[in-house]
C-alpha cells in the first residue's frame, strides 16, 4: 500500500498556555512532535511524511529532526496556514501517495495496530477515522449557558486522528470545502459534506489530543506506564 502522512504541526497551543507551542514540549525526554513522528516513520506501510509547521519555525523544526536523527529522506517540511484546515490542505499539495493519513502532531499515543486497521478499512470504503464512544453526557447549551437539550449518548463518538483517505477524495473534499467556505475541525467533516461514507475504527482513550496543561501530566503517566517492562 502506497501511504503517506500529513502532520499538521503549525498551531500555537493557546489553550496549553506554555511558553512554547505544545508540539515542542518535553514528554519524558523527547519533544512531543518527535514522539508522534517516530510512530509513523517506524510503520512499514508509511513511505512519506509532510509536516506543516508555522512559517517562522521551518528552520528550527528541520534542525530538530536532524538532532533526533529522523530519516530526512522520508520527511518534507512545509509552511502551514492560519487554521488547521489550511495547514492540512497545504501539506497535501506536497504528498503524492495514493493513500493519505492525517494525524495531529499532538497525539503521540497512536499505535501501529490502529494505523494498520485504519488502512485496511480505508481501502474498503475510501475513508476511515479513529474514534471512541463518548463517556460524558453531552448537552446543547446557548451562549448564555441555558441548556436546550441532551444528545443521545449511545450514538456519539469522539473522533480522533489518524484519519485515512484516498488522496484524490481528500483533495476534492478540501477543494469543495474551500469553495463553499466550510470551516472544518477535522478532515472527515469535509468528506462527509460531499455525502461520501466514512468508516469508524474503534480507538482507545489514551490517543487523546494534548490540549490543556493537565493533559501533559496524563501524557507523562501514560508514557511511563507504556515504557515499563511487561
Ligand atoms: N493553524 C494551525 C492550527 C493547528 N494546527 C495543528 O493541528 C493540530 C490540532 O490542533 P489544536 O489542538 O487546536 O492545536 P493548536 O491550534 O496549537 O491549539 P490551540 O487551539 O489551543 O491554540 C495540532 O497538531 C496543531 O499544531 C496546524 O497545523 N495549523
Ligand atoms: C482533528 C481533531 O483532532 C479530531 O478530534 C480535532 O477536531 C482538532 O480540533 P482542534 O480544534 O484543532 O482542537
Amino acid at each position: 500500500m502506497n501511504a503517506g502522512v500529513v502532520i499538521p504541526a503549525a498551531g500555537k497551543g493557546k489553550r496549553m498556555g506554555a511558553a512554547i507551542s505544545k508540539q515542542f514540549l518535553d514528554l519524558c525526554g523527547e519533544p512531543v512532535l518527535i514522539r508522534t513522528l517516530r510512530v509513523f516513520l517506524d510503520h512499514p506501510a508509511i513511505s512519506r511524511m509532510v509536516l506543516a509547521v508555522h512559517r517562522d519555525e521551518e528552520t528550527s523544526v528541520s534542525q530538530l529532526l536532524d538532532e533526533y536523527r529522523l530519516p530526512r529522506e522520508k520527511v518534507r517540511i512545509t509552511a502551514g496556514g492560519p487554521e488547521r484546515q489550511d495547514s492540512v490542505y497545504r501539506a497535501l499539495q506536497e504528498l503524492e501517495t495514493e493513500w493519505v493519513l492525517v494525524h495531529d502532531a499532538v497525539r503521540p499515543f497512536v499505535t501501529h495496530e490502529q494505523i494498520s486497521e485504519l488502512l485496511v478499512q480505508a481501502k474498503r470504503v475510501g475513508a476511515a477515522v479513529l474514534a471512541v464512544p463518548v463517556k460524558d453526557t453531552i448537552k446543547e447549551v446557548t451562549p448564555d449557558l441555558d441548556v436546550t437539550g441532551t444528545l443521545e449518548r449511545s450514538r456519539l463518538w469522539a473522533v480522533q486522528t489518524p484519519q485515512v483517505f484516498r488522496r484524490s477524495l481528500l483533495v476534492q473534499a478540501h477543494e469543495e470545502g474551500r469553495r463553499k467556505g466550510l470551516a472544518a475541525t477535522d478532515d472527515a467533516m469535509l468528506v462527509e459534506a460531499m455525502g461520501t461514507p466514512v468508516r469508524v475504527v474503534k480507538g482507545d482513550y489514551s490517543n487523546f489530543k494534548l490540549t490543556t496543561p493537565e493533559d501533559m501530566i496524563l501524557a507523562e503517566a501514560i508514557w511511563k506506564m507504556r515504557s515499563r517492562p511487561q
